[in-house]
């Protein structure tokens, strides 16, 4: 983050947003969210009556101190030092990011995921991601690529883009039949569009646009549909997807939720098909490619890209960071001034860098002061109810 050197100007980082602030976002997240994901997997899954224990552990240590990881763990070294300073204090005294992010991990070990036993690699969200693609929402979101497709290319990739960032908003709706129109009725809801830089970015060239997704189902589906248009109009030669290892926070997609979209996609009528086959031939000839670094599954923030990622990511055109996580990631989990400009919080990203987020937590940065007025006065819950976006691009 920021540091200038001189006698009287040296910023300071901004905190890190800690969950102790009572009535906070991040306090209802660790109080209430967390135990109500432990219930709703316990619900969703029959896991036998170690695992139910183990949950319930996790569970009973939710208000008080934070437990170790078992050495025996896979990851056990990583954790022990990522910990360090940690463990034994309340999940609310420490970095907000961290304790999530250190929660999912104690909650796939708790269900045996890395384990050697029946529940090795399976998925304790996935029937709340199979619900959602099954769901008759995303019917119709399919139905309406056929608008999108048949569109002229630029209108095409305006509504894909607005779909992938509107993609994780729960009452989403696509309007892709009419792609001109995806923009106008949201405009109010977009503290922040540059997308006019990110279409330059990527008609100045052919190199290669990743992508970080977010979440499965919808919105993955949404961002699947955005990278064929990249690859179908000569956007772009070359696409990469960064998917999750395994699974985390819940909805976070991973290579098997790729494939579940893929068949999704197939199976669907219209123009469903035809991307879900157009991607296929890209896997296959490399044109799109996917990777799952262990990095996206661990809760340091994006200035500590460790130097494969730094690597590969710096031959991109533009990286596209996808959802509210993710944003945290990148400027940091912190008490930023909300008029900090989003190139200042980036600055340091090894790549040009376009950020779409429906904003679910409370870090903010990128907006002009009087549009922070104006939703500080009209839209108290505008950090964390999701109902905001932005489209944020450093170039
Ligand atoms: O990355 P996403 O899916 O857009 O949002 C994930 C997220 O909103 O869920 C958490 C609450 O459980 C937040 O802290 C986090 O940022």
């Amino acid at each position: 983050m920021t540091e200038t050197s001189g006698p009287t100007t040296v910023a300071q980082d901004p905190a890190p947003i800690l969950s102790n602030v009572p009535g906070s976002f991040a306090e209802g997240v660790m109080l209430r969210r967390h135990p109500d994901i432990i219930a709703t997997v316990r619900r969703l899954v029959p896991y036998p009556r170690a695992v139910q224990d183990a949950l319930d552990h996790l569970l009973s240590t939710l208000d008080g101190a934070i437990p170790e990881l078992p050495a025996s763990a896979v990851d056990a070294a990583f954790w022990r030092e990522s910990a360090a300073g940690y463990v034994g204090r309340r999940w609310v005294d420490v970095p907000f990011l961290w304790a999530e992010s250190y929660f999912y991990r104690l909650l796939l070990e708790a269900t045996g995921y890395f384990g050697e036993g029946p529940w090795r690699g399976v998925d304790p969200f996935a029937p709340q991601k199979l619900a959602e693609l099954d769901s008759p929402d995303l019917d119709r979101d399919l139905s309406e690529l056929d608008g999108l497709v048949t569109a002229p290319p630029a209108e095409g990739l305006a509504a894909a883009l607005a779909a992938s960032l509107w993609g994780n908003r729960a009452d989403l709706g696509f309007r892709l039949s009419d792609p001109s129109s995806t923009g106008r009725d949201r405009v109010d809801d977009l503290i922040a569009d540059d997308s006019a830089a990110l279409w330059q970015l990527v008609e100045a060239s052919a190199g290669p646009v990743h992508l970080v997704a977010d979440n499965a189902g919808r919105e993955l589906t949404a961002d699947l549909v955005l990278i064929d248009r990249l690859l179908e109009t000569g956007r772009t030669a070359k696409a990469v997807l960064h998917l999750k290892p395994h699974p985390y926070y819940v909805s976070d997609a991973t290579t098997t939720d790729l494939l579940a979209v893929l068949r999704r996609l197939a199976a669907a009528p219209g123009a469903a098909a035809g991307i879900a086959d157009r991607l296929q031939q890209a896997i296959a000839a490399d044109r799109l490619q996917v990777r799952a670094h262990g990095f996206w599954c661990t809760p340091g923030t994006f200035h500590q890209l460790p130097r494969d990622l730094v690597d590969e990511l710096s031959a991109a055109v533009v990286v596209i960071v996808k959802g509210d996580l993710n944003y945290r990631r990148l400027v940091g989990d912190a008490h930023w001034n909300p008029t900090t400009p989003f190139a200042d919080a980036t600055g340091y990203f090894p790549a040009p860098v376009a950020a779409l987020r429906t904003l679910k937590s409370d870090v903010a940065v990128g907006a002009t002061p009087d549009r922070l007025e104006h939703l500080n006065a009209t839209v108290p819950g505008w950090r964390t109810d999701g109902t905001h976006a932005v489209v944020h691009v450093r170039t």
